[in-house]
């Protein structure tokens, strides 16, 4: 209960507040109702209603973007990146303001021509390919299409015996305005087909010659290359047409392969000297299936065996997987004597064998080859092509069926090649003007016969005059470019040009002869008990190596000598020169190569 006294302090306490609050409150309320505050007030109170009013649009549009739009990724480095692309070079990316303007070559770009006329392609010497950057909507067959590009970021590769590397890889992302699927699919479909088409005329080669690249899609090279008639190679009756047949067959029978259980994919091996039409052989075959090559040679220093895997398993479905001299993973004895001379001149001991390789030795291991030809980790319904020119070396298992079906031969011309290949280069139709009045000419006066006629008996002449299995193909096929408009002097100049030839490959054969007989002594005379060290040979591309080098060469070459006789000290000292090195220093004295130490 409040007593009397309380009430009255309490009164007294608040009268006493009030007082010293009622300046501070007049003050405050005049301040408020000055004009700026209340301005300031309006301002914030509408700000804040815009601000909501923006970030709920911004969510509706999220939602409706999330409801009713679907956006699609490609990926530089898939085929389908490269069907989009061409499809929007062609239809949206027209009006570009931003292109990259490169000298023409064979690799393939996207240009625009100005002409307006819709189809990408280069102009003269010079392509004109598009950079777009900013998101562009267009309409496509009655939908709302939005195409976005990102630039390639940079990514680190993973560490590779080059060291770690970074790639670049962009992205096009387009975003359809339906949730209906098959509109995305129609949309793809319709890209691919435009490609298809573009394509036609030519065979993409896509080709991995480099380390430093995506290791996603280590196909970073596209070649075009014009579609060479199948007619146009020269070979032995029958072999082009059945091996077209025989492809067609496997192309066409995906079911038959599935429902026995069998993988569907077909290896063939084209063996034989270089120069007889192998690689031309694939490239017309392609165009005439309408695939595209995925090419990768074995011979290249830094193709191992994780890159051999990588590539193989981004290749697409129904493309052609062409191994270039596959020899290479199974050396020659010659290649090993080479290695181990390498080896016994110390510097690719010091140096490793990655950074330097022999000549024509892989790193690629046999077990991987084997797998990546069986298909592991890759799609079927692939043709694998294999080339080299020395199948002896191969290994059986490799040779399986089922890894090589099949084994088309090749040799150097015979004389009824000679004669096609003679009759190929100098068709009517081609011939210029003056060479054909001249041939008709000649024709006439060798009594009245056709052109076609003249040109056979001069083939015949031509053939006459090559001796079987000596010259390739290529070989001819040189000879004959030199005179490419008249077949009469081509048949005139033939036999002096072949007594030339021979008289260069002697010389070449003596020379590589004198070599490898000058190698062989350097070796026997390096695994001789009591040989000297010789200082290492530096090859050609490392002459600028440090000084540094011989002196640790030499200790390599040591340590080697050591290895190959025990008994040996691992450098030799003066005395060992004097008493029991007198014989072998004599023999080293003689040999030019090996400079008294
Ligand atoms: N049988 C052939 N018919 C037509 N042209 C040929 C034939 N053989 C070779 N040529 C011509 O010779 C050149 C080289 O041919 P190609 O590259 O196909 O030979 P290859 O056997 O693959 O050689 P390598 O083993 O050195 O790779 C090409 O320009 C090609 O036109």
């Amino acid at each position: 209960m409040r007593s009397p006294y309380n009430a009255e302090k309490e009164a007294s306490t608040s009268w006493s507040m009030f007082k010293s609050w009622f300046p501070q409150s007049l003050f405050l309320a005049s301040f408020l109702s000055s004009p700026y505050i209340f301005d300031s007030a309006k301002l914030l109170v509408l700000g804040s209603i815009v601000e909501t009013g923006r970030r709920l649009c911004q969510w509706l549009l999220e939602r409706f973007h999330f409801q009713y739009s679907m956006t699609a990724q490609f990926s530089e480095g898939d085929l389908a990146y490269e069907w989009i692309v061409h499809f929007l070079v062609a239809k949206v990316w027209q009006r570009s303001c931003d292109f990259n303007v490169s000298a023409k070559s064979s690799s393939r770009k996207w240009g625009v021509q100005s002409s307006g006329s819709g189809q990408p392609t280069s102009l003269g010497n010079v392509d004109y390919v598009p950079t777009y950057q900013q998101p562009q909507l267009f309409r496509w067959q009655g939908y709302w299409l939005e195409v976005k590009r990102s630039s390639g970021m940079p990514s680190k590769m993973p560490s590779s015996p080059f060291g770690s590397q970074m790639y670049y890889s962009g992205s096009v992302f387009v975003t359809i305005y339906t949730m209906d699927m098959s509109v995305l699919s129609n949309f793809v479909e319709e890209a691919r087909l435009r490609y298809i088409e573009v394509s036609r005329p030519n065979v993409i080669v896509h080709i991995a010659d480099t380390p430093h690249c995506n290791p996603a899609f280590p196909w970073t090279n596209v070649k075009c290359k014009l579609r060479r008639p199948l007619n146009s190679i020269i070979l032995q009756q029958g072999v082009l047409e059945s091996l077209l047949q025989d492809a067609k067959e496997f192309i066409g029978t995906e079911d038959w392969y599935t429902e026995r259980g069998i993988p569907h994919r077909r290896g063939y091996l084209l063996h034989g000297p270089p120069g007889s039409g192998k690689s031309s052989t694939i490239y017309a075959l392609a165009g005439e299936l309408g695939m595209e090559i995925y090419s990768l040679s074995l011979a290249s220093g830094f193709v191992d065996d994780s890159f051999l895997q990588r590539a193989a398993s981004s290749i697409p479905k129904h493309s052609i997987f062409l191994l270039e001299d596959i020899d290479c993973a199974f050396p020659s004895r010659e290649d090993d004597d080479d290695n181990q001379m390498n080896v016994m001149s110390g510097l690719n001991g010091f140096l490793g064998p990655s950074f330097m390789p022999s000549m024509r030795r892989s790193s690629v291991t046999l077990s991987t080859l084997l797998n990546v030809i069986d298909g592991v980790g890759s799609e079927e319904g692939k043709l694998f092509f294999a080339t080299t020119n020395y199948i002896d070396r191969l290994d059986p298992a490799l040779l399986r069926p089922g890894r090589i079906d099949r084994k088309i031969p090749y040799s150097l011309a015979t004389k009824e090649q000679a004669a096609a290949l003679f009759v190929h280069f100098f068709p009517k139709l081609n011939s210029s003007k003056d060479a054909v009045d001249s041939i008709a000419l000649a024709a006439e006066t060798e009594g009245n016969i056709s052109y076609e006629e003249f040109i056979a008996k001069l083939s015949e002449a031509f053939a006459s005059h090559v001796p079987p299995d000596e010259f390739s193909t290529a070989e001819l096929q040189g000879y004959l470019l030199g005179c490419k408009k008249q077949p009469e002097q081509a048949v005139a100049g033939i036999a002096e040009w072949i007594e030339q030839e021979r008289q260069y490959k002697r010389e070449r054969r003596d020379r590589e002869e004198a070599t490898k007989r000058k190698a062989k002594e350097k070796r026997e005379s390096l695994t001789r008990p009591n040989a000297l060290p010789v200082p290492p040979t530096l090859p050609s591309g490392a002459s600028s190596l440090p000084l540094l080098l011989p002196t640790v060469g030499q200790t390599a070459q040591n340590l080697l000598t050591g290895v190959i006789n025990d008994e040996q000290p691992l450098s030799p000292s003066p005395a060992y020169e004097a008493s029991e090195g007198t014989t072998d220093v004599g023999q080293c004295e003689t040999d030019s190569d090996v400079p008294k130490t």
